[in-house]
């Protein structure tokens, strides 16, 4: 199949190696010439994914035409902040035959739209699914294990996204609920944000397997909200990829949240990690959404004041720590007459 790659950082590199191994015939698009230059020449993303070559046959390009041209399948993998401007660029090069894959995380800020929801907008004529999980470009380029999950409203297009990224170290499984994927993986970059600033403050596995446990009651408590389903959020896109991002010494967000938990600012932090910090984008969009939506999410609520509000790290676990105290559930009910 022909495939045309829109984005070429760590995860569009990563997926450069895959799809070319299950024989795709690739055309990799960014708007940086010197990326395209340096990936073209050395073969190789030397400072997002040093070390993992890319196959000749693949070729590069800065012309959005010519990575549109006679692809059957697209792949959105620049940043979140970029995927209503890449989509417009790509726009008038795309038929109603064609069918865009998102594999970026994030929810746009300004609109609190997910980003299935902004391509589809900017380009109504295409089939839009997504691609999700747990899934650090660092072990795919490496070929190691790795399960995700191909959404799509209709199930042709799950199965045909299922089909091309499917191999024997990439298993992918498909499922209907588009909103639940997109929402997971956006929202546990921000939980992974503060599972980071934990262990900047040197809390340990204690803190952190609370944070993935209240973290996830918070991505259900919004997602379910907003029309995900809970099984999604028990799933590869939701807890899996919450657990990896929380754990993975590849992860930039849990990174930016440890130099942050150590004394870093927020921007000391960015300017360290140097690749997209996907969290600092979708906090703010998650503040508004659990605002909009009448849900409790104290930890998004934390991170936000850590990032935008200067609240320093060891305040912010002290806050989380001294809540009223509560029920674990908001759902289950008490039996009052066995008091
Ligand atoms: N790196 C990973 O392991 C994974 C990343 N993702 C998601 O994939 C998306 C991309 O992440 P990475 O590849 O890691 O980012 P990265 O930081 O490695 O690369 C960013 C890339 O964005 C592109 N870019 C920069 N400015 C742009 C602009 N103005 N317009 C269009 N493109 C521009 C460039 O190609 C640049 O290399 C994010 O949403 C991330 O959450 C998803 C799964 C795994
Ligand atoms: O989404 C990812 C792994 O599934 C990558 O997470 P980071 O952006 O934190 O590295």
């Amino acid at each position: 199949m022909k495939i045309g790659i829109l984005g070429a950082g760590s995860w569009g590199t990563a997926l450069t190696v895959l799809l070319s191994d299950n024989g795709h015939d690739i055309t990799v698009w960014s708007v940086d010439e010197k990326e395209i230059e340096m990936l073209d020449t050395k073969r190789e993303h030397l400072t997002k994914l040093p070390g993992v070559k890319l196959p000749d046959s693949v070729r590069f390009t800065t012309d959005e035409q010519e990575v549109c041209k006679d692809a059957e399948l697209l792949v959105m993998v620049v940043p979140s902040p970029f995927i209503r401007s890449t989509a417009k660029r790509v726009a008038p090069y795309i038929t109603g035959a064609q069918t865009i894959v998102n594999v970026s995380k994030g929810i746009e800020d300004e609109s609190l739209k997910t980003l299935t929801e902004v391509i589809h907008e900017e380009i109504p004529q295409c089939k839009v699914g997504v691609l999700s999980g747990p899934s650090h470009a660092e072990e795919v380029g490496k070929r190691m294990p790795t399960t995700v999950v191909a959404g799509a409203k209709d199930e042709k297009t799950a199965l045909m996204i299922q089909d091309a990224f499917m191999n024997d170290y990439f298993r992918v499984y498909a499922s209907p609920d588009v909103i639940g994927i997109e929402l997971g993986g956006a929202l546990k970059n921000v939980i992974a944000l503060a599972a980071g600033v934990g262990d900047g403050l040197g809390c340990g596995d204690n803190a952190k397997a609370a944070i993935i446990t209240r973290g996830i009651a918070e991505i259900i408590r919004l997602g379910t909200a907003m029309g995900g389903e809970l099984e999604t959020f028990a799933g590869l896109s939701g807890i899996g990829d919450l657990i990896v991002t929380c754990e993975s010494k590849h992860s930039r967000n849990r990174k930016a949240g440890f130099l942050m938990g150590q004394g870093k600012t927020y921007k000391e932090a960015m300017d360290e990690v140097q690749m997209v910090v996907e969290g600092v984008y979708s906090a703010k969009a998650a503040y508004k959404l659990s605002q909009k939506y009448g849900v409790e999410m104290p930890i998004v609520s934390v991170v936000n004041r850590l990032l935008f509000e200067d609240l320093n790290a060891e305040e912010g676990m002290k806050m989380l720590l001294t809540r009223n105290r509560t029920s674990e559930s908001t759902r289950l009910a008490w039996d009052n007459e066995q008091a």
